[in-house]
């Protein structure tokens, strides 16, 4: 009996687009509702969600027989929480603010065992070989493991061929958000300059053979990533989508003018 199958994982490697959403309201209630909404993946988010390794663990319990596939964004690529977060089962992790080969090297290695990276043997505490009932798992786990590399700022685009290029990354996702106030358009992701910046990095991923990888909550412009070549792409984020219900639930019952524009650029 091996590690579980990444369901992701496989569907990138046979070209077939993934649809996601973001999930920050770090509850694993709301994941579980959200698990069976159609989506191919629910982006755990560790970094912007109000989440620690107990609530990220209880959501990646949450999808753990789910249709839509965990990926789990820690709030930095760290070794030791990684470590942590894989005996917690999460297979495919989501890495900030990547913007060298170096960094992404190392991001291979701290998500294997030896000898092809540095994971500590512990998972038979963990979910991730339900609970050590899995006995080939640390021999299959590391052929399982999704890792997606977050390019977002000027010094990753520059690095965006080496990083591309690393051995293990599986996809490289640009964040619109935060490369648009890295190149001086802060709170604006659709300005020209972005989506050139964004149009030239999709190139250089697909030309090694990468997922390219996106999100953004708004549909106009997830028409423009998908004809780019998006991948993977999460369309929205379970707290706008709350917002606008609860919001346009009042509004019309009060025959209120709708809501104006998307929010803010994140
Ligand atoms: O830079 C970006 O864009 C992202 O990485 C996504 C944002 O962090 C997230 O806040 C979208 O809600």
């Amino acid at each position: 009996m091996a590690a579980p199958k990444n369901a992701f994982k496989a569907a990138l490697a046979e070209g077939r687009f993934q649809l996601g959403l973001w999930v920050a309201l770090g509850s694993a209630y709301a994941a579980e509702i959200l698990s069976t909404s159609g989506y191919d993946w629910l982006l755990i988010d560790g970094e912007h969600g109000p989440n620690d390794l107990p609530s990220m663990g209880a959501q990646i319990g949450a999808l753990r027989h789910a249709p839509a596939h965990a990926m789990v964004r820690p709030p930095m690529g760290e070794a030791w929480l990684l470590k942590q977060l894989l005996d917690q089962g999460a297979q495919t992790f989501l890495i900030p603010m990547v913007e060298s080969a170096a960094q992404a090297e190392a991001l291979v290695r701290a998500l294997r065992y030896p000898p092809h990276g540095i994971r500590g043997v512990g998972a038979g505490l963990g979910r991730a070989s339900d609970f050590n009932r899995v006995p080939d798992y640390v021999t299959t786990a590391n052929a399982e493991i999704c890792l997606i590399v977050q390019v977002e700022s000027r010094a990753g685009l520059a690095a965006i061929d080496e990083i591309a290029a690393v051995d293990g990354v599986d996809g490289v996702f640009i964040g619109p958000s935060d490369l648009a106030a890295d190149m001086g358009h802060l709170g604006n992701p659709g300005a020209p300059e972005v989506l050139a910046a964004i149009t030239h990095a999709f190139a250089r991923i697909k030309a090694h053979g990468k997922a390219r990888g996106i999100m953004t909550v708004s549909l106009a412009q997830a028409e423009v990533y998908r004809d780019l070549g998006a991948d993977f792409m999460a369309i929205g984020t379970d707290v706008n989508c709350l917002v606008s219900a609860v919001d346009g639930l009042r509004r019309r019952f009060l025959g209120e003018a709708p809501a104006t524009g998307s929010g803010g650029g994140y």
